[in-house]
């Protein structure tokens, strides 16, 4: 077995026989740890099918022409791509309407994220993919940017709010920790903290009405909010200090200058 409280202390650590975790030398200083899956993609929905080809053709790693027809790589893949985007979209068609890669490595990044709070290892689990969203480059990007840029309560906590981007409704109210935001990220779908489970939770799991994020603007968390199925309208996800916004629901009346906007 891997004793995962081992990693989470600073050290070098290499797998031992039997997996256990050796360290060379350990010291008593705790560091994050964050797990970053990889997987390469696939369209999510019918017009994602031709963009999703041009990605994985210009890949050189998938086709390398030679010499100077390497310049040709971008027209080639251009082309390949339109040629072949009805005949896939046929295919993803039968198979629901798209790839079912994302919810498979969405769902091993849970299942993974599950097991770790299991042990008592607070880590956080991302998804990266290769040729479709979310990129890897972006996760990696956006992970930095927000959870370095939220200002977190002593026990870690920060409140999110779903508000409708058109009329400035509030949907929504619930606590995230740095795992249910990286979580929002990376399955794009609403994620919230429950204090009285103690572990996270996804809107619409159970009933499937989720919460679905899209990412429209870079840096900027977008959401659709979606009710068994119809979309009602453009949402965005906003946190805010514990307290400041205690006070305001009890009051019914949220200043929009004391919110943060991810
Ligand atoms: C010229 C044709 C293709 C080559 C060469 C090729 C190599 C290759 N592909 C992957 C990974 C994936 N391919 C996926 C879908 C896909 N690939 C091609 C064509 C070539 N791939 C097509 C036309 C499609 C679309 C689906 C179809 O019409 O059959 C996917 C997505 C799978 C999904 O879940 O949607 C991946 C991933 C690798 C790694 C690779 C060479 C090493
Ligand atoms: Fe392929």
């Amino acid at each position: 077995m891997i004793d995962f409280q081992a990693i989470c202390r600073v050290g070098v650590y290499t797998l031992g026989e039997n997996d256990v975790v050796e360290s060379h030398h350990s010291h008593a200083m705790e560091e994050k740890i964050g797990v970053l899956l990889l997987n390469l993609g696939g369209p999510e929905t019918l017009k994602d099918v031709q963009p999703f080809l041009y990605n994985l053709f210009a890949d050189p790693d998938i086709i390398q022409l030679p010499g100077l027809f390497k310049l040709l790589q971008w027209p080639l893949a251009k082309l390949t791509s339109v040629l072949r985007a009805p005949k896939s979209e046929k295919g993803y068609a039968a198979i629901g309407g798209g790839s079912p890669l994302r919810k498979i490595t969405d769902e091993q990044a849970n299942a993974l994220r599950m097991a770790l709070e299991a042990k008592n290892v607070n880590v956080s689990v991302y998804v990266g993919m290769r040729y479709w969203y979310p990129f890897t480059e972006e996760v990696i990007e956006q992970v930095d940017t927000l959870l370095d840029g939220i200002k977190w309560d002593d026990k870690g906590l920060a409140m999110a709010i779903a508000q409708n981007v058109d009329t400035g409704a509030i949907l929504m109210q619930g606590f995230v920790n740095k795992g249910a935001l990286a979580t929002i990220i990376t399955s794009r779908k609403a994620t919230f903290f429950s204090r009285s489970r103690a572990t996270l939770w996804t809107k619409g799991e159970t009933s499937n009405n989720f919460i679905n994020i899209y990412d429209k603007r870079r840096n900027k968390l977008c959401v659709q909010f979606s009710w068994r199925g119809f979309l009602l309208g453009h949402v965005r996800l906003l946190l805010v200090k514990l307290l400041e916004i205690q006070e305001q629901i009890g009051s019914s009346n949220i200043k929009m200058s004391n919110l943060v906007l991810i």
